[in-house]
């Protein structure tokens, strides 16, 4: 283990921040695959937010360097950086939130299942790590196929008697992320005011925009709904094409991954009204998992709030992404279970 520390003058509890002096709990986060593409901006960005006092690095290599870097920036987080699995325990020791963008990224022509082989058993390992070093903290989980390492973590979480529903997260916050951008340049709305609800899952169909609840109001085509129905599922895809082998989204990801942190953060320090989408158990459908609005409060999940009216087109599309969602669930489950 390594320490850097760059405290900043604020001071351990207040911190003026342009809306007055507040409060704030010590709060520690670990971001967990640091020195990736997603989690160093990621890393960066959990430095900057107010509401995180301990912010720890791991990755299996390169989290030296990292650590080092980040932890000059003059915000209030202390900054430490953990390498190897024998440093997992001390990073995870007493975390609040732990975020997960450990393992490969798509290449061209991949599906986010075809990562499953490699990805399932990274994502076993860690949350084994969180049962043992924090079993209380919110945990929020980016590597994909998000569809099945969610479940993964929740077999891993009951296994260990330590699974509480309201504490395990599927991030989806990119796919909102993208239809609000989306939807935005379509409708000429500022895009600061768009809100879109994306519900389902995290992956090509399973991804369910509905842009007949998108505000503000834009009464857009139907086939102009479908264009930005299709582009917001294969948005992943578009960048991975684009960046032509070179990994799959890190600083949109970084971003989303970000805000949806700070949501958690601001729901565990008792903010009302917090709500954002996610991935999480569920019983909106007939299915285990599934990704819709969720309201956060100090526990982690307060409330799964259900789907509102749906125009038939999603109707559709709400059936036709179940059955894919539901063998990714079930394929994580087994996963878990068999080995
Ligand atoms: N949920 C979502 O919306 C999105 C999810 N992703 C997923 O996030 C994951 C990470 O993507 P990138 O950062 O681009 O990949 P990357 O390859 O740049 O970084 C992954 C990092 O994980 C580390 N790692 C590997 N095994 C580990 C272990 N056992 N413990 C800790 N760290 C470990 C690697 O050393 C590397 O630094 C991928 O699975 C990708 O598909 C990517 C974009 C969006
Ligand atoms: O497409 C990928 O492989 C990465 C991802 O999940 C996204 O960008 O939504």
């Amino acid at each position: 283990m390594f320490r850097s520390v760059a405290r900043s003058a604020v001071g351990k509890h207040l911190l003026r921040r342009g809306y007055g002096t507040v409060s704030l709990p010590d709060r520690k986060v670990a971001v967990l695959g640091a020195a990736g593409g997603i989690g160093q901006p990621l890393a960066l960005l959990m430095k900057l937010n107010p509401l995180v006092s301990q912010l720890a690095l791991y990755d299996i290599a390169n989290t030296p360097g990292v650590a080092a870097d980040v932890s000059h920036i003059n915000s209030r987080s202390e900054v430490t950086g953990y390498v190897g699995e024998d440093q997992l325990g001390q990073a995870l020791e007493g975390c609040d939130l732990v975020i997960i963008p450990a393992g490969v990224p798509r290449k061209p022509g991949m599906t986010r299942d075809d990562l499953f082989n490699i990805n399932a058993g990274i994502v076993k390992g860690l949350c084994s790590a969180i049962a043992k070093y924090c079993p209380h903290a919110l945990v929020n989980m980016i590597s994909n196929p998000v569809n099945s390492t969610v479940p993964i973590a929740a077999e891993v979480f009951k296994k260990a008697g330590t699974y509480d529903e309201r504490k395990l997260f599927g991030v989806t916050t990119l796919d909102v992320v993208r239809a609000k951008t989306f939807y935005a340049g379509k409708s000429k709305a500022n895009v600061a005011d768009v809100n879109v609800p994306v519900v389902g899952g995290h992956a090509g169909i399973t991804i369910l925009p509905l842009f007949s609840q998108a505000t503000p109001k834009a009464n857009l085509p139907e086939d102009v709904i479908k264009a930005l129905t299709k582009r917001t599922q294969d948005g992943g895809t578009e960048v991975v094409e684009a960046k032509a082998g070179k990994g799959s989204a890190t600083l949109s990801m970084a971003y989303a991954g970000a805000v949806f942190a700070d949501s958690c953060l601001k729901g565990l320090h008792g903010v009302p009204d917090v709500v954002e989408c996610a991935f999480v158990q569920s019983t909106v459908t007939e299915l285990p998992f599934f990704a819709s609005k969720v309201r956060l409060g100090k526990n982690g999940v307060e409330e799964v709030l259900g789907l509102g009216s749906l125009s038939e087109y999603e109707k559709e599309g709400l059936e036709s992404l179940k059955p894919e969602l539901k063998a990714s669930i079930e394929k994580g489950i087994k996963f878990a279970n068999q080995s």
